[in-house]
């Protein structure tokens, strides 16, 4: 049997005392795409913190591609392959597309920053691989077109899809995404939902945390449900949406207030 590209065991994170995660558990297969959703306040953001090294968690584990993660530095796991993109968009607003997705490239390339800044031999050629490649990427999320302007004058939509492929440019094992499609219309939406295939047919796992449940139920192959700090669901968009469980955590039913100093 092969090992899950992603293990969550267990996993608790309190945060000013409060228990925001109490008991967190799932896993993610190479090759899938999977949503992580529940209300407000279920835990989600801190999920994503604490399986990229931005929180330590109190007890259980984190296992990527089999190797324990926990207490290693967000840059350590990222260069490892685990790279999440951020709810707001992190470009560069006042430098060109082109920049930015060169930008994402060298922070990548081999000879990295300090390679270019002493123009070590070898350097030239890898920046005209870089440039192309960087055209190569603005190209498949669509914004070729777009190369030669301000990241800022972008439409929000496409100022998103910039910020995926940025993150995306790492080519990471299993890319993290915090609510990609928030703030979305519609049409940016589908757009959204084609870009993560395209990244998932190209070999990229997804994990992402997601609002818009029409993109989650369409997109994912399976979907985790988290309410009040644990999975109360686990499982395929077809049986996740008949969940009494699940329905019943969305519509009111258990209080979503109060109950972190208790758990
Ligand atoms: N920095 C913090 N200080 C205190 N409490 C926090 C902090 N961050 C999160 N929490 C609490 O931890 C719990 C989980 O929050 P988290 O942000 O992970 O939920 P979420 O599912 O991502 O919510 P949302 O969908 O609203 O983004 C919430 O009760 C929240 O109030």
């Amino acid at each position: 049997m092969t090992v899950p590209l992603l293990q969550v065991e267990h996993v608790m994170v309190q945060i000013g005392g409060l228990v925001a995660v109490s008991d967190l558990s799932f896993m993610v297969n190479e090759g899938e795409v999977v949503s992580l959703i529940g209300p407000n306040g279920a835990g989600k953001t801190t999920a994503f913190n604490a399986i990229t090294g931005y929180m330590r968690p109190r007890r259980g584990a984190v296992r990527f591609a089999g190797r324990d993660i926990i207490g290693l530095s967000p840059e350590r796991i990222a260069a490892l392959g685990l790279v999440r993109s951020f709810q707001r968009t992190s470009i560069f607003g006042a430098c060109t597309v082109f920049d930015n997705a060169l930008t994402a490239l060298h922070l990548r390339g081999r000879s990295g920053l300090l390679g270019a800044f002493l123009a070590l031999p070898g350097t030239r050629r890898e920046e005209a691989l870089l440039r192309g490649e960087a055209m190569a990427m603005l190209d498949f999320v669509g914004l070729a077109a777009r190369a030669g302007l301000r990241a800022d004058s972008l439409a929000y939509g496409e100022q998103r899809r910039l910020g995926i492929a940025l993150a995306a440019a790492a080519t990471p094992r299993l890319l993290l995404l915090d609510e990609p499609a928030a703030g979305l219309n519609p049409s940016e939406t589908a757009e959204c939902m084609a870009l993560i295939r395209q990244l998932r047919d190209r070999g990229t796992t997804v994990l992402l945390v997601e609002h818009d449940m029409a993109m989650v139920m369409r997109i994912s192959d399976r979907v985790v449900v988290l309410n009040q700090g644990r999975i109360i669901a686990d499982g395929p968009p077809e049986t996740i949406r008949q969940d009494p469980e699940v329905i019943r955590a969305y519509l009111g039913g258990a209080p979503l207030g109060g109950h972190h100093a208790a758990a």
